[in-house]
């Protein structure tokens, strides 16, 4: 049976980070084996940054970003391969070609499409680097187009799956031929051949598409953390591993905002019971996380999750009327058009609050268009600290010495939203 493993962009993000690669999949010789694996380190933000100088007319920013980002996968590719980079240089200046034609193409069109467009090369140029790489290792080395794999609408940066057509694609592919198959995360293309996106570290949720239309035995994602941890171990001090727990609980987390594993990447494992295992590329011998049907120690211990850069939304009718069920419809339905999600949600007879990531790009529009509508008013620079299976004693040790802007609470989950300037950098699970 099929395995599947993901590596995400800090587990290629140099030269040395793809040898390493080489050498961990030299030791699993299991094959069927896919290989899902995202853009090299910090690569998708700098082709954010790529695409606001092409939209922004800025040139001159445009032609150094992208030159840089170019200089830098070369430099990778020879680092590397030296003498025998050759092949694998001129298929990254090409895609780097490709590149500019398509912002030059697409930089009056809708962001969204403009973006999925262009963004998606981050993956096209690190997988064609690490199976050039494999390859010369000896390790015999597939590459597939994940644009041609994932088939998904035209929802540009948060695409839905077509999983009929996805896994009519997914299965012809002969990967029992004994090589390693590499594809791209993030990534995937409509019918008529545009790319796609799935969302900011939509990687793991690509690995789990090809998991549940293969009937993968498992899904493997690499991290540079052993596993999952009740809290993210670089904001919490004290953060513990938490070696079990269900699909249920780690979709809760995840939606919550524990930025370990894409919210979206549970639901095609659990309606198939394909395991998931959480685990370090730096530390092969640490014990893992494992997540699957039952529940472990991770659906009881509390966990804490903080959201940083967060925007408070206070909405009022204008005319001192309810916020009545059509009104809150039409607040939410205006939401989910910018691609927006409240992260809480808190309502009064004429208030409804929402806190939102704070970005600008889809959020300008949005405010815009509910003043025409309703009394808005916005508070910015907010953290929010989520604490799943909660108790009195730990929100109130969380708490002190912090104003409490808005709070939400039910039998599991606890909110509280604080001034950013309030919160330390790194905090300490009381107890
Ligand atoms: N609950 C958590 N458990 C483990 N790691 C967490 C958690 N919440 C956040 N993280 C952070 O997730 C990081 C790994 O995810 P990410 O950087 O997105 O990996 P990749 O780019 O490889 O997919 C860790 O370095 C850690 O700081
Ligand atoms: N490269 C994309 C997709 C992704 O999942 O990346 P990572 O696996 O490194 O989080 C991003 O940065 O959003």
């Amino acid at each position: 049976m099929t395995r599947i493993f993901k590596f995400g962009g800090a587990s290629i993000q140099d030269a040395d980070a793809i040898r390493h690669l080489a050498h961990l999949l030299d030791a699993h010789d299991s094959r069927p084996l896919m290989v899902v694996v995202s853009a090299m380190g910090k690569t998708t933000n700098g082709l954010e940054a790529l695409l606001a100088a092409a939209r922004s007319g800025a040139d001159d920013d445009y032609r150094q970003r992208l030159a840089a980002l170019e200089a830098n996968h070369l430099a990778v590719a020879e680092a590397l391969l030296g003498d025998a980079a050759r092949p694998v240089t001129q298929r990254i200046t090409a895609l780097f070609e490709e590149l500019d034609e398509r912002h030059q193409r697409y930089r009056q069109a809708a962001y969204s499409l403009h973006y999925d467009q262009t963004v998606c090369y981050g993956e096209l140029l690190s997988t064609r680097l690490v199976a050039a790489w494999l390859n010369h290792c000896g390790i015999a080395t597939e590459w597939c187009d994940a644009r041609e794999l994932i088939v998904t609408d035209d929802r540009h940066q948060a695409a839905n799956i077509d999983w009929e057509a996805t896994a009519e694609r997914v299965r012809s592919l002969a990967l029992d031929d004994g090589r390693l198959w590499i594809t791209q995360g993030f990534i995937g293309g409509t019918r008529d051949g545009l790319s796609t996106t799935l969302g900011r570290e939509g990687s793991d949720f690509s690995a789990a598409i090809l998991a549940h239309c293969l009937d993968a035995e498992d899904l493997t994602i690499w991290k540079d953390v052993p596993g999952v941890f009740n809290a993210d171990p670089r904001r919490f001090d004290n953060a513990v591993q938490l070696h079990r727990l269900s699909y249920a609980e780690a979709v809760e987390q995840t939606w919550y905002g524990a930025k370990v594993i894409h919210p979206r990447t549970l639901a095609p494992l659990q309606r198939k019971g394909i395991p998931l295992t959480v685990r370090s590329f730096l530390d092969l011998d640490a014990p893992p996380s494992r997540i699957g049907p039952e529940p472990g120690e991770g659906d009881r211990l509390p966990s804490f999750i903080l959201r940083d850069d967060q925007l408070l939304i206070d909405i009022a009718p204008s005319d001192f009327s309810f916020i009545d069920e059509a009104r809150l419809a039409d607040v939410l339905a205006r939401l989910a058009a910018a691609g927006l999600h409240a992260n809480l949600l808190d309502l009064e007879a004429m208030r409804l609050r929402l806190v939102v990531d704070h970005k600008p790009e889809p959020l300008a529009p949005l405010l815009a268009d509910l003043e025409r509508d309703y009394r808005v008013t916005t508070r910015r620079d907010l953290a929010l600290l989520t604490v799943r299976h909660h108790s009195d004693a730990l929100l109130a040790a969380l708490s002190e010495g912090r104003t409490v802007i808005a709070e939400r609470r039910n039998a599991t989950n606890a909110q509280r939203l604080f001034h950013a300037e309030e919160c330390p950098e790194t905090w300490h699970i009381p107890g």
